[in-house]
């Protein structure tokens, strides 16, 4: 079978996406690795399928898988290019405002031009339980052994779990295998998007996350808006903030608890191309 893509990212976040509006999505969790592959595949962080939607409240529904083939209920970077992908393929115009439904619930977007969305992300979830992470309370800063050492971080769901570490030094050799460890580590039962975050005022962050089934990226949405939302609980952010990582910048705006949490930033396309699917054994993906 061949099988029609779009590769785009989102700051340097990068995407296969798959129309799936006329039919299934049609790979197991082996051809989704297969397909993510950088050296004999495409490659990507994170393959996204347009669907129909499910909720009739939405225009769409999006996959999300990562690159080892795991799903994932959100993903901000994502979900700014499927709404370039709907532009592009008709569906959606400049200006127009429609929800898209995700794993984790809807969220908002809106076109500000063929390159650039912004996005209603909902609100961030502390409570442990939604992360989900093991914890006898919510508090703004949680004590973990990470390795040899105890390490400091914040904890929020943008409908996928996210740690968040405040650093001095983004190119701390220490992070290379602290990301790492708080991805995969046991208080996190789903895993952890591991974000470490240098602040430069209330205005602006600089960020590089350690994703949960794809490694360092490039850059990270729901990430940015995890790191905003955690300094935003603690009091030391205003409530817009810019977040520089590697790949790109995006802003984030959010008024506090009881209000939505706006990403944006721009959605580039790659090529199109098509790719021969594999027959590997394994379960139906989605
Ligand atoms: N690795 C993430 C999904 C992709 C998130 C990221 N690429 C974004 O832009 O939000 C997870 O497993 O929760």
């Amino acid at each position: 079978m061949q099988l029609r893509f779009s590769k785009m990212h989102g700051i340097g976040n990068d995407f296969v996406v798959l129309d799936c509006r006329q039919h299934p999505f049609p790979l197991n969790p082996e051809q989704i690795r297969a397909l993510g592959d950088r050296h004999v595949g495409v490659g990507f962080d994170q393959l996204l399928s347009v669907e129909p939607a499910r909720d009739p409240s939405c225009a769409f529904y999006y996959g999300i898988w990562n690159a080892d083939g795991s799903p994932s209920g959100q993903c901000g970077n994502g979900v700014r290019c499927v709404a370039a992908w709907l532009h592009r393929a008709g569906a959606l115009a400049l200006g127009e405002q429609v929800m898209i439904e995700s794993p984790s619930g809807p969220v908002t977007v809106r076109l500000l031009d063929a390159h650039e969305v912004t996005v209603d992300m909902g609100e961030p979830m502390f409570e442990p339980a939604r992360i989900p992470l093991s914890a006898e309370a919510r508090v703004d800063r949680y004590e973990i052994l990470a390795g040899d050492r105890s390490v400091e971080f914040g904890a929020v769901s943008m409908g996928n779990p996210h740690a968040v570490v405040s650093v001095a030094d983004l190119a701390d050799p220490a992070l290379e295998q602290l990301g790492p460890l708080l991805t995969s580590h046991p208080r996190f039962a789903e895993g952890a998007n591991a974000g470490f975050v240098l602040q430069l005022d209330r205005t602006q962050l600089r960020l590089r996350v350690h994703e949960r089934g794809a490694g360092w990226t490039r850059a990270c949405g729901t990430g940015a808006c995890a790191a905003m939302a955690v300094l935003h609980q603690r009091g030391e952010v205003g409530d817009s903030v810019s977040v520089e990582l590697p790949g790109g910048k995006l802003r984030i705006d959010w008024a506090g608890p009881g209000h939505p949490l706006w990403m944006t930033g721009p959605a580039a396309f790659v090529f199109e191309g098509e790719w021969p699917v594999p027959a590997v054994d394994g379960d139906r993906g989605g």
